[in-house]
């Protein structure tokens, strides 16, 4: 019973499968479709053309070896084969040209429409991704379809077409070796059908997937090598990284071993050798009972012994068909992806007054992550979001500069929904200093201009000067020309003051801040949180508080729980009321003061020795 359900879900997942590859077809390829039918039939015919010489030689053969031969026949046949041969060569390199002109366009085309769609998906599809998943997509994937369209589907009709051409030819020469001709190809066919059989499409994609888990495992290894080295666990960051290498080989081997097994058996059946023989045994039993012409068995032997190669070329061609065509079904998968809405036209907003209207969030259909959230931030206040992890707390604040749009209310910024507004106008209004510090690879003046792009120098120093970060870029090889990553390597506290400079310059009058000093020395906390009384002065702020002692100053706590609030009020409110907050507040007073104990202790024991050291 179990067996029948799971191959029902089989079953329907391989149509589910089938149809989403044959919409991939029509969307993304579907603007090439008709020039590549054209310029596919013309590779047919220049395939067909490449058998015709065979056909004509083997011809030229049996005249030869008639008592008297008909020179004048020979030497047009000759002349025949010689002049089809060219043609042939004019339509194949035709048709690659063509395809190859097809495919720049293809790529023009497809990279635009990718670079507009990833400028309107949520900026919540890129935190959901890693890097490395989007660059695949963007040019791994691209690069299949770059096969696909230049090369796959021409290669995969030359390769059916030769074969079918020649195998026709015999035929006509004689039916019953032609049909013998069949028994191999159909046992290589029945092979190949049990290698690409119906799991073959999914075992491709968890093979795929085995490999993206490598290379990402691979990454997040090497980033992470010297933390756990320095800890002395150098296995412990080998951990994920084993299990990923681990998994990726038992399924290559359990899938891999039984196909290379097949293939090697598939292709001795059509090694030339094992064709002749059969061939040639036939043949005798033919000839010898006087059922056909010696001079027949030439065509066999001229081209009886390709078909098997030609066959073979077929299959890896069909195979190699399929694996890019699972490029274009992840590329449509992308172009699906919903987009924000972006009107062309919308209010634009002044003073900063954001207002959540029983707000209802999930990220996947009915599971929501926040339940009915009313909320209001004024400008020239502080609004510190609060509350146990995975309470929400992140999602909520990401809803304001649109990372998602809300599955239900809504959220308002002075009184227009944030959905009416232009996106670039929404951007100008509400800026954001993430956890994960977004600087490009370019210079230290061109991440600040990504927040206005007409700034002059005396402004990105005001901005720097008040972000403490100036001095810095001054040391730096090339002051506000040093490359991120290049001449300027910036610990995580400059980064982040660095993103404080450019939010500055952006100057929204609505800031999100999400635990912008989480991960800095505190050195480099003082100067972030100097840095910061500077940038939030003035604005409607949103800060996720992580560290409740940093917010002892803010206008409203907002303390979530299940994604739902379930406390607000000033922060002394809050400490003297008996809810979450008090608890959450009581812990981490708790905490202190056992890390404070711990470093006394530390002190003291230090003592001693110190005292050992004087008298010594
Ligand atoms: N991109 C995502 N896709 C699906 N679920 C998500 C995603 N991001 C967060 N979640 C889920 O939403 C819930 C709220 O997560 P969120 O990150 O907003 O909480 P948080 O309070 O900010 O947590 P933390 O303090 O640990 O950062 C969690 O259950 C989390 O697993």
């Amino acid at each position: 019973m179990p067996d029948t359900v799971e191959r029902a879900a089989a079953k329907s997942a391989r149509r589910t499968a089938k149809e989403r590859q044959r919409l991939a077809d029509r969307q993304i390829l579907g603007p090439v479709a008709s020039r590549l039918t054209i310029a596919s039939i013309i590779v047919a015919i220049a395939s067909l053309c490449a058998v015709v010489p065979f056909i004509l030689i083997a011809e030229v053969c049996r005249e030869l070896l008639a008592t008297t031969p008909d020179w004048n026949r020979v030497w047009t046949l000759l002349l025949t084969a010689l002049g089809i041969l060219g043609v042939r060569g004019l339509l194949q390199s035709g048709a690659m040209l063509w395809s190859h002109l097809i495919d720049a366009e293809h790529q023009y085309t497809l990279r635009q429409l990718l670079a507009a769609k990833l400028s309107r998906v949520p900026l919540g599809w890129f935190t959901e991704r890693s890097s490395g998943e989007v660059k695949k997509l963007l040019q791994n994937d691209v690069d299949a379809l770059h096969y696909l369209v230049a090369h796959a589907r021409l290669e995969f009709v030359g390769a059916l077409t030769l074969p079918l051409a020649t195998f026709v030819y015999l035929l006509l020469v004689d039916w019953r070796l032609g049909l013998l001709l069949l028994v191999p190809i159909a046992l290589y066919g029945f092979v190949m059908s049990r290698i690409m059989g119906p799991g073959y499409a999914a075992k491709l994609t968890t093979f795929e997937s085995w490999r993206s888990r490598v290379s990402e495992t691979t990454i997040e290894f090497v980033d992470g090598i010297q933390v756990v080295r320095a800890f002395g666990q150098p296995r412990k960051g080998h951990h994920r990284y084993q299990e990923a290498i681990d998994g990726y080989a038992t399924f290559f081997t359990a899938w891999v071993g039984p196909i290379t097994r097949l293939e090697g058996i598939g292709s001795q059946l059509l090694n030339p050798v094992v064709v002749l023989l059969l061939v040639l045994l036939a043949a005798l039993g033919l000839i010898g009972g006087d059922a056909m012409e010696p001079s027949a068995l030439v065509p066999f032997i001229l081209l009886g012994l390709g078909i098997g190669s030609t066959v073979l070329t077929f299959g890896y061609g069909l195979q190699a068909l399929r694996q890019a065509s699972s490029a274009s079904v992840r590329l449509l998968d992308l172009v699906e992806t919903p987009e924000l809405v972006d009107p062309a036209e919308g209010p634009v907003p002044v003073s900063g007054l954001v207002r959540f209207e029983n707000v209802t969030f999930g990220y996947r259909e009915g599971h929501p992550v926040l339940h009915g959230v009313d909320l209001e931030l004024h400008p020239g206040t502080i609004t510190a979001l609060v509350g146990p992890s995975g309470s929400g707390k992140s999602t909520l604040a990401r809803l304001v500069p649109r990372f998602y749009d809300v599955t239900g209310g809504r959220i308002t910024l002075d009184g227009d929904d944030i959905r009416s507004l232009r996106s670039a106008d929404l951007y100008r209004a509400v800026g954001f200093v993430l956890q994960d510090v977004q600087l490009i690879a370019e210079t230290v003046r061109e991440n600040l201009l990504l927040a206005r792009p007409d700034a002059d120098d005396a402004a990105l120093e005001r901005v720097c000067r008040a972000a403490q970060i100036h001095e810095r870029i001054l040391e730096l090889p090339r002051g506000y020309d040093s490359e991120i990553g290049r001449d300027a390597r910036l610990s995580g506290g400059e980064a982040q003051r660095l993103s404080i400079a450019r939010a500055l310059l952006a100057d929204a009058p609505v800031l999100v801040l999400d635990e912008a000093t989480a991960f800095a020395d505190p050195e480099s906390e003082a100067a972030i949180q100097d840095a910061l009384a500077v940038l939030v002065a003035d604005r409607t702020v949103l800060v996720i508080a992580h560290r409740l002692h940093t917010i002892i100053d803010v206008d409203q706590i907002v303390v979530l729980d299940d994604g739902r609030i379930v406390e607000r009020g000033t922060p002394d409110e809050l400490r003297s009321a008996d809810g979450l907050f008090s608890r959450l507040w009581a812990a981490n007073e708790r905490a202190l003061t056992e890390v404070d104990r711990l470093e006394r202790t530390a002190e003291t024991a230090s003592v001693p020795t110190q005292n050992l050291e004087v008298r010594a």
